[in-house]
């Protein structure tokens, strides 16, 4: 069922379009990558899609509403959370705090209320256990390597419990083998019915996880389907993977 989409999008910048008439949607269960060389447009769209950038044209859909013209704060509220390429977290907090926070905020403000809802300090162990940080969760959050940091924002979009969730370069500063585990935790959240849109660098990664994979190239989309489709098409080759797949 696709829960987000973001419909023939353009965003201008004075002289600069950014985005042009740009189509990309996300499907509950799945993973959808969304690649693309640098300037292509990735980001502007994550905003696009969490409110922070106004399109010039197009709309945004969730779960069946135009959010458009939504807050931040309010599309936040119906399930969508993010990641940033640069990390936000609080960083004189350690890990463990900084994850309690976002449990706290979604404790008090979260849009389902359940009977048996684990208190925000077990939500935050169980969080920071799922996706690998124990080790780190007593450190500082500005002291810990930027990969584990990067782990440390995905707990935190996580206790949100977002209907989707948007990943931008995730797997940067990740070792293989985390980056292998951060891979099955994608495929095993999705199994869980969430909806995840990633950005990446990482082809060999998105490939792997992704059940749809949408390809920018200049604002535009010039490829849409499987990560096998993609990899077969002669547009992308030729923009992106400059033939070397
Ligand atoms: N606030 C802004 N003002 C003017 N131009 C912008 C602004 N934000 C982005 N751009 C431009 O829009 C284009 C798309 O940028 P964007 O950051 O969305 O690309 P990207 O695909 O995310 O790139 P990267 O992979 O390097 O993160 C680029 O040409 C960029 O310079």
């Amino acid at each position: 069922m696709t829960l987000l989409e973001a419909a023939d999008v353009t965003v201008r910048f004075g002289g600069v379009t950014a985005v042009r008439a740009a189509t990309v949607d996300a499907a509950a269960g799945q993973v959808t990558g969304l690649i693309g060389p640098n300037g292509a447009g990735k980001t502007t769209l994550f905003n696009v899609i969490t409110g922070l950038q106004r399109p010039t044209r197009g709309a945004v859909r969730f779960a069946g509403e135009d959010i458009t013209r939504r807050a931040t704060h309010e599309r936040a509220r119906r399930g969508i959370a993010r990641t940033f390429q640069r990390l936000e977290a609080f960083g004189s907090l350690s890990v463990r705090e900084n994850v309690l926070v976002a449990a706290e905020i979604h404790h008090r403000h979260g849009r389902r209320r359940r009977r048996h809802q684990q208190s925000p300090a077990q939500v935050a162990e169980r969080l920071i256990a799922r996706v690998g940080l124990d080790r780190y969760a007593h450190r500082p959050a500005d002291t810990v390597p930027t990969g584990i940091a990067r782990l440390l924002e995905l707990a935190r979009a996580l206790a949100l419990d977002p209907r989707l969730l948007l990943l931008d370069e995730p797997s940067s500063g990740l070792s293989t083998a985390e980056t292998e585990a951060f891979g099955e935790l994608l495929r095993e959240l999705a199994g869980e019915g969430k909806a995840v849109l990633i950005v990446e660098h990482d082809m060999d990664l998105i490939m792997r996880v992704c059940d749809r994979v949408t390809v920018l190239n200049f604002g535009a989309v010039i490829a849409s389907g499987t990560p096998a489709e993609v990899r077969a098409d002669t547009d992308v080759q030729r923009a992106y993977l400059g033939g070397a797949e």
